[in-house]
């Protein structure tokens, strides 16, 4: 079994790209979703996040404060490296538990923002797809899509690995910066292609 690292800038479109994988077969292990279960209303995170940033950041359900932690941690960097350190860990081994549990044939897509800040991943995966889109569409979906201020989204892509050096960096570039219907056409491609990997 291959597994295909998936990555992107934030709201670059690695879930709408997931998405179209799914709708072909294909098994997706999205770290994002991973990081939402385990810092949700008893999440196993819960604890360790109200020892190291106070119960401030917990909401009344008892999950996570997701708008105070993204205040806090992309102005911050040693708040941000404090909660990696409690987050990725637990990340990752539910990562390796699904990559056991799928039992897949063929291949599976593993989505990680920070694949390529992350060496652990890049040992696993066998080929590393990043999805481009430009600073602009961004931007604006993100406008659209969180309500976030161009302040706010610059301060997350500033801690996130440059557009050019992703783009170095992926064997496979999938590009978002139009519309829709033509994510399909280079998904269908590329899925086409993982079926034949050796
Ligand atoms: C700060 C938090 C609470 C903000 O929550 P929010 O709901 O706004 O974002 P969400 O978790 O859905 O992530 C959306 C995107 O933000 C970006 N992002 C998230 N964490 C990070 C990070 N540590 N560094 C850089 N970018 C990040 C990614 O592009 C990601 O796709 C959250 O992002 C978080 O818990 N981050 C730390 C965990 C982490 O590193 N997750 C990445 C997957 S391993
Ligand atoms: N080609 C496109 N045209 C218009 N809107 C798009 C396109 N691709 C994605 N979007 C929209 O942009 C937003 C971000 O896309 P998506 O959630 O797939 O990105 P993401 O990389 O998974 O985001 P995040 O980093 O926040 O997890 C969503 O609202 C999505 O519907």
């Amino acid at each position: 079994m291959k597994v295909i690292g998936l990555t992107g800038l934030i709201g670059s479109g690695k879930t709408t790209v997931a998405n179209i994988f799914i709708r072909h077969g294909v098994k997706v292990i999205d770290t994002d979703q991973i990081a939402h279960d385990i810092t949700a209303s008893n999440g196993i995170a819960i604890p360790m996040i109200i020892k190291q940033f106070g119960a401030r950041y917990i909401d009344n359900s008892g999950a996570l404060s997701r708008d105070k932690m993204r205040e806090l941690v992309f102005g911050d960097e040693s708040a941000r490296e404090e909660l990696e350190k409690i987050l990725h860990p637990i990340i990752f081994d539910e990562v390796n538990r699904q990559i056991a549990a799928f039992n897949v044939e063929s291949y599976l897509i593993l989505m990680v923002p920070l694949l390529f800040k992350s060496p652990r991943y890049l040992k696993i995966t066998s080929r590393n797809i990043f999805v481009d889109c430009n600073y602009d569409a961004i931007v604006s979906r993100l406008k659209a899509r969180n309500n976030f201020t161009q302040h706010q989204v610059d301060n997350i892509l500033a801690t996130q690995v440059t557009r050019e050096k992703q783009m170095l960096l992926a064997d496979d570039i999938i590009y978002n910066n139009g519309g829709i219907d033509n994510l399909e056409q280079q998904v269908n491609l590329l899925h086409e292609k993982y079926l034949q990997l050796k």
